[in-house]
């Protein structure tokens, strides 16, 4: 049972109480009782109107709901649909052409372009980790991965054989972005004779054993130390090769984590305040030894010149949806969970800002927050507003807090214009979080029929207009040079050959940034921003005429006549099964909020929540249009449940799915009680579950 303590006549879980008042208060200038008075005022001026947001999302599904069932199908007139969503004030005009006024952003965001990595809050380990993924060895990224066309490593050690294509394929690169003035880099011999380049304007300046170049606005260390295994047998003494790689990271509160109480949310502020003041720490086993880690100095060069050592970190918030009892209002009712993100994360980040700890984060004096799930520019107003307010009660300047707005919702995509107008004074990014949206797709269609296939979701009409919108909406809106453009995740965390082959999209299309699931990733997909120079890119982007709603609006309903085989329903089933299953169970019996699960064909895929909303609203759509029945759908998840037990055979951790685990229960609950989900969203009912078994587990 969570223990409360009175504070402005709020109730505050003892633990998160203790950490506000004994960690995150002290150095801020923010005194105890102005604090949690703010708290108060702030909650009592905001519960209700995000309260009344989530309940015109309501109304609006509902004449969703009826709209489609009176027209079921695809649409058939595009006019008169858009006529409906105007009247129901789904779609709102659009604002007069403007330019966001966001400042005091740093480079990272405003004008470089490189890769971003996310990374689930509460785990220490994995989140100092990203920090430092501002830099990776080239060399273990291709060494590690299939991005390498070479045969597998040997077991026993180093293969060399492998190590010798690593160092050809690195060094082909490096003939790319920072070409010799004569030959290739593979034939360079000693540098202390100089390193002649096609470019003398890309040397940078040296460390004690590296040299520094710059290409497109990114780094290269070239590391030459002729003592070094690798480097000792290298005719010009390189021992690696270090890419500039995550320039930004977003610590996440949101899809990737579970956090469901006082104590959850506690761990994910406190790594985030150690983060903030750059004196976070972790212990772990690794290889049979104990490992510490620490966030990495900042780089010194030649010159006094100095490079940041991490990624520029946002803090991802929760959105507007869920409420948490880490804090009881005063008629005892849960407080929204958005709310106290907002102050919590801002306060700790203060500790940056006002360099209370060894490390700095923001050079610009800003902090950095992701904002996800909202729907439409009402929701954004109320965003900004609030952020206003944690500013007030902080004693920050205005538009300290940015904002990043996740496009991640349909009534967003559709209102793009307005939403970034909402905030356009403090807003650091658009993102097209294309799962999110898959989910919001399916739920505000689910009446109009069956949906076509998960696997043809990312083809499909809408999906390619929402992409191209969002990147020619946020250039129209000056994002350009102030501002991220991003793209979604790449969701194969180890298919890095295909990954190779395929993100050069991104920044292809003008986005300065992408998602990428792990710190080699972020080294790999780096190399894309070497291929393609995005801020020229995005000229040429702008020019391009962006598409209009029809096609946004196209829903990915099957037309009539589909004609799925008993196989490709069986198969659709299954796969979305095992999907649901393997994420649900470490989510439910483990607190793990991001995993890596194998689908139907054994490709390990990131599992999070966005990803849980698009299987468990695809069978539920299915389900409701009788494409499966409810008995298809139960052996589909007990064939499934014993795969994914098999999968996890080696953790010790691990329960084994039953019909009365919790965890199998909240799996099938998720798909049968999909319908009546607010938005298609999994969060109530994994944050029920989990509840539960946490209950259960204490006794
Ligand atoms: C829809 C959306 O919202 S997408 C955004 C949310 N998703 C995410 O944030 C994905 C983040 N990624 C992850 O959580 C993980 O990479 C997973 C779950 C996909 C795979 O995890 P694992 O199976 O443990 O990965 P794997 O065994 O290949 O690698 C583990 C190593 O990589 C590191 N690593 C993996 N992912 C990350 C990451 N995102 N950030 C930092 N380090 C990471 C770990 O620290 C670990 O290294 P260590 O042993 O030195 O500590
Ligand atoms: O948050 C990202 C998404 O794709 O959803
Ligand atoms: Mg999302």
């Amino acid at each position: 049972m969570t223990k409360y303590v009175n504070r402005s006549g709020l109730q505050i879980a003892a633990e998160l109480a203790d950490f506000a008042e004994n960690k995150a208060l002290p150095g801020t200038g923010v005194a105890v009782e102005a604090f949690w008075g703010g708290l108060s005022q702030l909650l009592h001026r905001f519960a209700p109107r995000n309260k009344d947001l989530l309940a015109k999302r309501d109304a609006i599904q509902a004449k969703l709901d009826d709209w489609h069932k009176a027209n079921p199908g695809p649409i058939a007139d595009m006019p008169a649909y858009q006529a409906f969503l105007r009247e129901i004030g789904y779609l709102v005009p659009e604002p007069a052409p403007f330019t966001i006024g966001t400042q005091n952003v740093d480079p990272e965001i405003a004008t470089m372009a490189g890769p971003q990595l996310v990374v689930p809050a509460l785990n220490d380990r994995f989140v100092l980790n990203a920090a430092n993924a501002r830099w990776g060895s080239l060399y273990d990224a291709f060494y590690g991965t299939d991005a390498l066309d070479a045969p597998p490593a040997k077991a026993g050690g180093y293969d060399p054989a492998r190590g010798a294509a690593v160092v050809a394929v690195a060094k082909a690169f490096l003939d790319e972005a920072i070409p010799l003035a004569s030959g290739k880099w593979a034939e360079l011999g000693d540098p202390s004779h100089g390193i002649a380049l096609a470019d003398p304007a890309q040397y940078v300046g040296q460390s004690e054993k590296g040299r520094l170049f710059r290409h497109n606005g990114l780094h290269i260390e070239v590391i030459f130390d002729p003592a070094h295994p690798i480097g000792k047998d290298d005719p010009s003494g390189i021992a690696d090769v270090l890419l500039e790689s995550a320039l930004t990271a977003i610590i996440d509160l949101e899809d990737s984590v579970a956090a469901v109480d006082a104590e959850d949310k506690v761990l994910g502020y406190s790594n985030w305040l150690g983060l903030m003041r750059g004196d976070l720490d972790a212990s772990f086993e690794k290889g049979g030894k104990t490992v510490s880690r620490t966030a990495n100095p900042d780089r010194q060069y030649s010159d006094g010149l100095t490079l940041p050592g991490r990624s520029l970190l946002f803090v991802r918030n929760v959105g507007h949806l869920m409420t948490n009892s880490a804090i009881l209002l005063p008629d005892g009712s849960e407080a929204p969970e958005g709310i106290l993100d907002a102050l919590f994360t801002s306060l700790c980040a203060m500790h940056d800002l006002k360099g209370l700890g060894p490390l700095r984060n923001s050079r610009a004096g800003s902090i950095y927050i992701v904002k996800p799930k909202m729907h439409g520019p009402e929701e954004c107003a109320f965003t900004n507003d609030l952020f206003d307010a944690v500013e007030d009660i902080l004693g920050l300047d205005r538009y300290t807090v940015k904002v990043g707005v996740m496009d991640e919702e349909r009534r967003t995509s559709a209102n793009l214009a307005a939403c970034i107008h909402a905030v356009r004074d403090r807003i650091v990014f658009i993102n097209t979080g294309f799962l999110d949206r898959t989910g919001d797709e399916m739920h505000t269609a689910m009446q109009a029929g069956p949906m076509i296939r998960k696997g043809e979701m990312k083809t499909s009409s809408w999906i390619t207009a929402y992409e191209a919108r969002n990147v020619g909406i946020g250039l129209s809106c000056g994002l350009s040079g102030k501002a991220q453009i991003g793209k979604g995740m790449w969701a194969a965390p180890d298919m890095m050959a295909d990954m190779m082959v395929q993100k050069i999209g991104h920044p292809m299309t003008g986005a300065n940034t992408a998602w990428v699931p792990s710190p080699t990733a972020a080294t790999l997909h780096a190399i894309h921003y070497h291929r393609c120079d995005v801020f020229a890119r995005q000229k040429e982007v702008a020019a391009l005429a962006v598409p209009g709603l029809d096609p946004l609006l196209t829903i990915p309903v099957a037309p009539a006549g589909h004609n799925w085989s008993a196989a490709d329903v069986a198969q659709e089933l299954e796969n979305n099964a095992q999907g649901i299953l393997g994420y649900v169970v470490r989510w439910i019996d483990q607190g793990i909020g991001c995993s890596k699960v194998p689908d139907i064909h054994d490709i390990g895929l990131m599992e999070d929540r966005a990803t849980l909303r698009i299987s468990s609203q695809h069978i539920a759509n299915w389900l409701h249009h009788g494409i499966a029945t409810r008995e298809q759908v139960d052996s589909a998840f007990s064939k499934m449940a014993a795969k994914v037990d098999a999968q996890n055979a080696d953790d010790p951790l691990y329960e084994k799915l039953t019909p009365d685990s919790i965890a199998f229960k909240a799996a099938r609950a998720l798909v049968f009680e999909g319908l009546v989900q607010p938005n298609g969203y999994t969060e109530p009912l994994l944050h029920k579950y989990r509840l539960e078994k946490k209950a259960a587990a204490r006794g």
